[in-house]
């Protein structure tokens, strides 16, 4: 893989998000590279010979200061999960917590900030083929995951300054994978172990990027060493994918199967089950102050389940020289295996 080499300096770099599953792949492979690195998280999930753990919440500007003396480059990969559906915990961490970020990283001298955002800043629960960068932001977000995402993008792009040599970039990713995912094959196996994923919502041709954890990585380290005050890259997004769009039943029934569940068969309208969500989640809003219940199908799933949603990482092949570095059948073949206990009988 080729990457730009760079001086020993510049290679102390903060992981905002370190202990989470992006971060902690992101912190083994910047560590194979050779950076020193520090996580800062609210939570300590792991430990590393190698790696500074600082805990604390990315609003809280004091200790992030003391995170980031002598680092000259920042990773900002943390947010609170999709499912979590809390609008106030959204705004405040990923908007006025990036805002934090931002201050901070500029009072402590950082010259670097890549963000970690999100293809779905775009998406608005229609069909988005071979999408680029250029794509407007959805002007109706699907949720708040996705509102405060679009506004915490937009706010580290605006803040690139060369002048004050400032600069930044974001990676859009599209629906992460691998060992360690707390989200997408725990809550397929949960849905499976209930009997719920024997319905293809749609017609179930309908494609989209899932994307290994390790072509993420990479793609955030290119972003990272190609960001110079020279580089088309300033105050720029870059999609980052498996450039292998699959049908999304066919990557859901891949894994299941390779984890010894029924693949789905029967067809259902994509109107009728996303009118069902919509109406479920709902009676969520309007009961969550007397019962609390999570829903496996939401609006947002079902939508990202029957439509298309797939992405062109040209932009990022031609600007950060990004080339996939595991196929999908082997990112699969490995998350599969790394789950022994999400097997069905386990
Ligand atoms: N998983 C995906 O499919 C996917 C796809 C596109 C983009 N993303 C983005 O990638 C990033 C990482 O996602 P992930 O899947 O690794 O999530 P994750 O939940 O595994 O990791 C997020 C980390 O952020 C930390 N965090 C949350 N609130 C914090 C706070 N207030 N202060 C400090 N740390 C805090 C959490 O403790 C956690 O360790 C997120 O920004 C997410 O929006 C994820
Ligand atoms: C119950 C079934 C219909 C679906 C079970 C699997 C789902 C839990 C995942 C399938 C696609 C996933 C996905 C995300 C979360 C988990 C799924 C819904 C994201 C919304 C997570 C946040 C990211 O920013 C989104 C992105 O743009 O990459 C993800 C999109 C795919």
């Amino acid at each position: 893989m080729m990457m730009v080499c760079l001086p020993q300096s510049s290679k102390r770099c903060a992981v905002i998000g370190g202990s989470g599953f992006l971060g902690r792949h992101l912190v083994e492979k910047l560590l194979d590279r050779g950076y020193s690195v520090s996580v800062f998280d609210i939570r300590q999930s792991y430990e590393l010979p190698g790696v500074t753990f600082l805990q604390g919440d990315l609003c809280d500007k004091q200790a992030l200061l003391s995170a980031l003396k002598d680092i000259s480059l920042v990773f900002h990969c943390a947010s609170p999960p999709p499912a979590s559906d809390d609008r106030l915990l959204f705004e405040r961490v990923n908007i006025q917590g990036t805002q934090t970020i931002i201050q901070a990283c500029i009072d402590a001298g950082v010259q670097k900030l890549v963000l970690t955002s999100s293809a779905s800043v775009v998406f608005e629960g229609t069909d988005i083929k071979n999408g680029k960068e250029d794509l407007p932001y959805a002007k109706k977000p699907i949720d708040y995951y996705t509102q405060t995402k679009i506004e915490q993008e937009k706010l580290v792009l605006e803040a690139c300054d060369k002048q004050k040599g400032f600069l930044t970039v974001a990676i859009r990713p599209h629906g992460i994978f691998g060992p360690r995912d707390p989200q997408l094959v725990p809550t397929l196996v949960d849905a499976a172990r209930q009997g719920k994923m024997k319905f293809i919502i749609g017609d179930g041709t309908n494609l989209v990027d899932f994307t290994y954890v390790e072509n993420v990585v990479h793609g955030h380290i290119l972003a990272a060493e190609h960001l110079r005050a020279d580089s088309p890259i300033c105050g720029k997004p870059y999609h980052i994918t498996n450039d292998e769009p699959i049908r999304f039943w066919d990557f859901m029934s891949e894994i299941l199967v390779g984890l010894g569940y029924a693949a789905p068969r029967l067809h259902l309208p994509y109107r009728l089950v996303y009118g069902l969500a919509l109406l479920l989640w709902l009676l969520t809003c309007i009961l969550r102050p007397f019962v609390s219940f999570k829903p496996t199908f939401t609006p947002m799933r079902v939508a990202l389940a029957g439509t298309y949603h797939y992405y062109s990482c040209e932009g990022a092949k031609e600007h950060l020289g990004y080339k996939p570095v595991v196929s999908l059948k082997k990112g699969i073949e490995r998350t599969v295996e790394s789950y022994p206990h999400l097997r069905h009988g386990a």
